[in-house]
């Protein structure tokens, strides 16, 4: 089970300064939507530089021109990018695509999919690598449960790997620990710590 810290607010510097503290409890570093929006591609290439030991996903959440902008992710050094399940295949296509020609792969966000068990055995089939259950920023809190998505997906994957985002907080961490994603992802609750590291450490020794 792998923990990606998804960093979403912070500046260059202070990711750098973030990921120092955090580098051995952590797998995979998300250069997150807002972040790419500021910077672009450039945090891809300074983590990927920095951190060559840490798989770096680019949270491109791709819409469309797939096989294009999975292209400039993979090539500035990501490993995986993202992309909306919601899109149409065509779109997913074409970053897989992009995928095999850079060996990089390929995560789904399913943010805003209205059959979850449907669009994961449709995405499942085309060959994503992994399926992420994704409750946004903007309704977190509400009574949907980001648990009972998992385990949807879970439940209709037969190749692709399960994830789950979204206000992922160590009082939440046992219930999804149990349902068994391969990634859990991680923003706030570690960034905004009062110790960073000693949060990351806790919530990785909680997933073994
Ligand atoms: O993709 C995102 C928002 O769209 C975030 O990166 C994701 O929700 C993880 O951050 P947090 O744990 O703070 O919710």
């Amino acid at each position: 089970m792998k923990l990606q810290i998804a960093l979403d607010t912070l500046t260059i510097n202070e990711c750098v300064e973030l990921l120092d503290e955090v580098k051995d409890y952590v797998d995979i570093v998300e250069v997150g939507t807002p972040f790419l929006l500021e910077e672009g591609n450039k945090p891809v290439r300074v983590f990927k530089e920095r951190y060559p030991q840490l798989d770096i996903l680019a949270d491109t959440k791709i819409m469309d021109a797939g096989e294009l902008e999975a292209t400039g992710a993979f090539k500035a050094g990501a490993d995986i990018v993202t992309v909306l399940g919601v899109t149409n295949d065509e779109t997913i296509i074409g970053a897989l695509k992009a995928a095999k020609t850079y060996g990089g792969k390929v995560m789904i966000d399913m943010v805003c999919v209205k059959d979850l068990a449907k669009r994961v055995q449709e995405v499942d089939a085309m060959g994503v690598d992994y399926i992420c259950c994704h409750t946004a920023f903007d309704v977190q809190g509400s009574t949907k449960s980001p648990l009972g998505d998992l385990i949807i997906i879970n439940a209709n994957v037969t190749n692709a790997k399960s994830a789950i985002a979204g206000g992922v907080k160590l009082d939440s961490l046992d219930p999804i620990v149990e349902a068994n994603p391969e990634v859990i992802i991680v923003g706030g609750a570690i960034s905004n710590a009062d110790n960073r590291a000693t949060m990351a450490r806790t919530m990785k020794e909680r997933m073994k």
